[in-house]
């Protein structure tokens, strides 16, 4: 519904009216303003989801993958049990909703939790249907320069 002003300002001249009624008046006008230029409290805009101009995605995107790109530190931001990432081959999973259903248990992998854990991982032989799994808690690869894996040019490295 459209935004409309007081009633009682609009009938009374300004040079009449209180300081205390004139600031009223005043941040009514702004509100009024602001509202009809579109402006919503910064709460608001979390929880509006259907409007696409308040979402923004600026996360870089791997031109091959096509995967967001995470830096390591960034990765280690999440190494509690509510919300666990792990590296595994330069890609970054969130696994904290397989943490319970892990066949292994959820230590082996909270051990890990925020850090890369390749070596974990192959270290225990994992089956076929365990790596197919981790397709389902994929979420992005490792920035460039911290790949170990899948950087095209690694395994040159140290030759100049
Ligand atoms: C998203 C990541 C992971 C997935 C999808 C996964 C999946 C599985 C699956 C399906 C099994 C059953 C055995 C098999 O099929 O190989 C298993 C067992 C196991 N996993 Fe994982 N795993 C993950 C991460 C890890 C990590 C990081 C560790 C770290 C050490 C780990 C350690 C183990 C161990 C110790 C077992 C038990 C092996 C046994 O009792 O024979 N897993 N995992």
């Amino acid at each position: 519904m459209a935004a409309t002003m007081e009633q009682t300002f609009a009938e009374t001249p300004l040079h009449m009216l209180q300081p205390k009624a004139l600031f009223d008046f005043a941040s009514q006008t702004l509100g009024f303003v602001t509202r009809s230029l579109g402006y919503r409290e910064p709460d608001s805009y979390s929880t509006d989801e259907d409007n696409s101009l308040c979402h923004f995605d600026i996360r870089e995107k791997d031109e091959e993958s096509g995967l967001d790109i995470y830096t390591l530190n960034e990765v280690a931001e999440h190494e509690t049990f509510d919300d666990c990432w792990i590296v595994l081959f330069d890609k970054v999973f969130d696994v904290t909703s397989f943490l319970l259903e892990h066949p292994g248990g959820e230590e082996v992998i909270l051990e890990n939790a925020g850090r890369d854990a390749t070596l974990a991982f192959r270290g225990v032989g994992h089956s076929t249907l365990a790596l197919r799994a981790l397709d389902d808690y994929l979420v992005g690869i490792v920035s460039h320069a911290e790949r170990i894996y899948t950087n095209q040019d690694s395994g040159r490295r140290g030759e100049r």
